[in-house]
């Protein structure tokens, strides 16, 4: 996320914690903040952690937050960059190869952003090869109503056609949405990674059933000579 500018710069007290990316552990996740500049990620962050809207941020910075919720009866810790999102910053492949699941912003008034979200979902698919990649689409800046250029109905198309959610959202008017976005995001994360799960138990049984039946035919064709 962008740094707060001064005077704003009151995130220390709402006992937010910045700190370098880990590797990951049982219970914690790690989620990515993608899109063109400008489009509130910084704030969409912001909202989803402080419940407050900030107007003002360094646009050039990124950070990672460490960040306590419980979702489901769960507690998790989630990780959350926010990245800075100049033109190469979306193509960060640092960025792809850390994240568990991509938060993807477009602003309603900027029909570039929306272009961007389906170059971002290529980008993510080349990087993670195809291994489905856990995404959800946030349209933000719906309270910037008189300005609109990609409809909802848009949004929902886009989100059906890259098989992911879809969430539109304000960080000045509300944060229902936004938690909502993150929160689903942490279930797609967690369905992805219990199937990886069961296809890597499958394959390990497979091989273990393909070594023995190797040896009982050694020991059958060793029987017959
Ligand atoms: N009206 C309105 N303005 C918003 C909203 N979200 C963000 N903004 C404003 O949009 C501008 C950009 O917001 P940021 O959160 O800095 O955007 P960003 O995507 O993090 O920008 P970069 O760090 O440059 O990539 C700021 O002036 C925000 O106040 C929103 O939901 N509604």
């Amino acid at each position: 996320m962008g740094r707060l500018k001064e005077p704003n710069n009151n995130i220390r007290d709402m006992s937010l914690q910045r700190s370098p990316p880990t590797n990951g552990k049982h219970g914690e996740v790690k989620l990515v903040v993608l899109g063109r500049t400008a489009v509130g990620k910084s704030a969409t962050v912001v909202r989803f952690l402080t419940r407050r809207f900030i107007w003002e941020y360094d646009p050039t910075l990124e950070f990672t937050y460490r960040h306590q919720v419980t979702i489901d009866e769960e507690p998790i810790t989630m990780e959350i960059l926010d990245t800075a999102g100049q033109e190469n910053n979306i193509h960060r492949e640092g960025h792809v190869r850390w994240g568990d699941g991509f938060l993807v912003v477009y602003s309603v008034n900027d029909r570039q952003s929306f272009v961007d979200v389906g170059h971002i979902k290529d980008y993510l698919d080349e990087i993670k090869k195809h291994r489905n990649v856990s995404m959800v689409i946030v349209a933000n800046k719906s309270d910037l109503e008189h300005e609109r250029v990609v409809s909802t109905e848009e949004g929902e198309k886009l989100a059906t056609d890259l098989a992911c959610a879809f969430f539109e959202t304000s960080a000045c008017d509300g944060d229902e949405q936004i938690r909502e976005a993150f929160h689903e995001l942490y279930r797609e994360v967690r369905r992805r990674k219990a199937l990886e799960g069961k296809q890597r138990r499958r394959s390990s049984s497979q091989q273990v059933k393909q070594v023995i039946n190797k040896m009982l035919n050694k020991i059958n064709s060793n029987h017959r000579t």
